[in-house]
């Protein structure tokens, strides 16, 4: 008979801005496991499954052997009882059951609607939300790249005096930040320890009394520090509410209008993700290539996008000719890095596929025909 279970089994929500360093932390608490069994919910914006795909790939003992459901849809709201509530009910079927959730939330995703399905009459009896975590890339917070004053947005804005005037960018970082229990500082190793300590005075401001900020350099905070708050965030919900929605609004319930179903487009899947204000305000595109010459050559590619379409996030991976390991790709804000993480498996299409996250109005076409451009020739290898 398996061991007797406590009556709810505690989830973790991870919320943070694409980038910040949500599957890193995610992987460390993995690997620091001991033996606690972790089942993982990844929610992913963009339809390419990095994250589970990094995660999976890891090649760390037990990782992800609690369990790993992903729902494809990068926007938890309205679509919440379709996906979510079987997802999770896939997970309490496991024997034996997980003796922790962790749910990766898309960068792009309000944790606000996430916390509310937990209140689902058949999930509420057999899961409570332990604490939501808010990872933040403090790197870019110190670079002002979440400030209010984001020039295109701004200018859309302006046209429509209705609307807050947060950003996208901004509401959902503060919309991020107002749901947490506990705020992770991550990439403190790119900033000063003067510059770290003034970020984290910022997000303990901005976040809700007694919430605790902690500082993290590659997602590296004791399991004890993020799993195990007990905080049962379903019940005041109320209280996670960030206040540009008190500043201009007009709506009853907000989240409900986000709307998970993002439209495809042409480029083997574009999504939109809806602010609060109904707006397409984020939008991915997959673009798929062929095998690459030189992975130098594709990052600098990647590089010149970033800056001509105001690309968020890119990632993915890439098959190198000539290389039986699998490339990976990161980007968040200006910086690209590239590193092999594990041979393609036998029968493995050697695809290279990337998802790229802008602000709405993307230039799809040119942005696929930017990266996909035929390549400079690949330096002559010297045998
Ligand atoms: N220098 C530095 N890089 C980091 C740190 N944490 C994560 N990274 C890198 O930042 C990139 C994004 O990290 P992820 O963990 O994938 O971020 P994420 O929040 O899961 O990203 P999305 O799922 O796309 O929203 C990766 O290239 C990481 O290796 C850190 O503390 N310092």
């Amino acid at each position: 008979m398996p061991a007797q279970k406590p009556a709810r089994i505690p989830a973790t929500v991870v919320t943070g801005f694409l980038g910040a360093g949500k599957t890193t932390l995610i992987r460390h608490l993995l690997e620091n496991a001991r033996g606690r069994r972790i089942a993982l919910v990844i929610n992913e914006f963009g339809d390419l499954g990095v994250d589970g795909e990094i995660l999976r790939g890891c090649g760390i003992e037990g990782c992800g052997a609690g369990g790993v459901v992903e729902l494809s849809n990068g926007c938890i709201c309205c679509a919440v009882a379709d996906d979510f509530v079987p997802a999770i009910e896939a997970l309490l079927a496991l024997d034996p059951v997980p003796d922790h959730i962790v749910i990766e939330t898309s960068g792009l995703a309000l944790p606000q609607p996430l916390v509310r399905a937990f209140d689902w009459p058949d999930i509420r009896t057999r899961v409570t939300v332990d604490g939501v975590v808010a990872v933040v890339d403090g790197k870019a917070l110190a670079e002002g790249r979440f400030a209010a004053d984001e020039g295109a947005v701004d200018r859309q804005r302006a046209a429509d005096d209705r609307l807050s005037h947060a950003t996208p960018l901004s509401a959902l970082f503060e919309d991020q930040l107002a749901c947490a229990d506990l705020v992770l500082v991550n990439k403190t190793d790119l900033l000063a320890a003067a510059e770290a300590g003034a970020v984290a005075a910022r997000l303990a401001a901005a976040a809700r009394p007694g919430v605790r900020v902690v500082q993290a350099r590659h997602g590296a905070a004791a399991p004890e520090v993020v799993l195990g708050l007990g905080i049962g965030a379903e019940d005041d919900l109320a209280a996670r509410r960030a206040p540009h929605h008190d500043r201009h609004h007009h709506h009853d319930d907000h989240d409900d209008h986000h709307d998970g179903h993002g439209g495809h487009g042409e480029h083997g899947g574009h999504h939109h993700y809806h602010d609060d204000h109904g707006h397409d305000a984020f939008e991915s595109v997959v673009l798929e290539l062929p095998e690459i010459a030189d992975p130098a050559a594709l990052a600098a590619r990647v590089e010149a996008a970033i800056r001509a379409h105001a690309l968020l996030r890119v990632k993915g991976f890439a098959a190198v000719a000539g290389k039986p390991m699998r490339l990976v790709l990161q980007a968040v804000g200006p910086r690209v890095a590239t590193h092999y993480d594990r041979p393609f498996a036998p029968g493995e299409a050697r695809a290279t596929r990337l998802v790229a996250i802008a602000e709405a109005g993307i230039d799809a076409a040119a942005l696929a025909a930017m990266l996909t451009a035929a390549p400079a020739p690949a330096p002559a290898e010297t045998a």
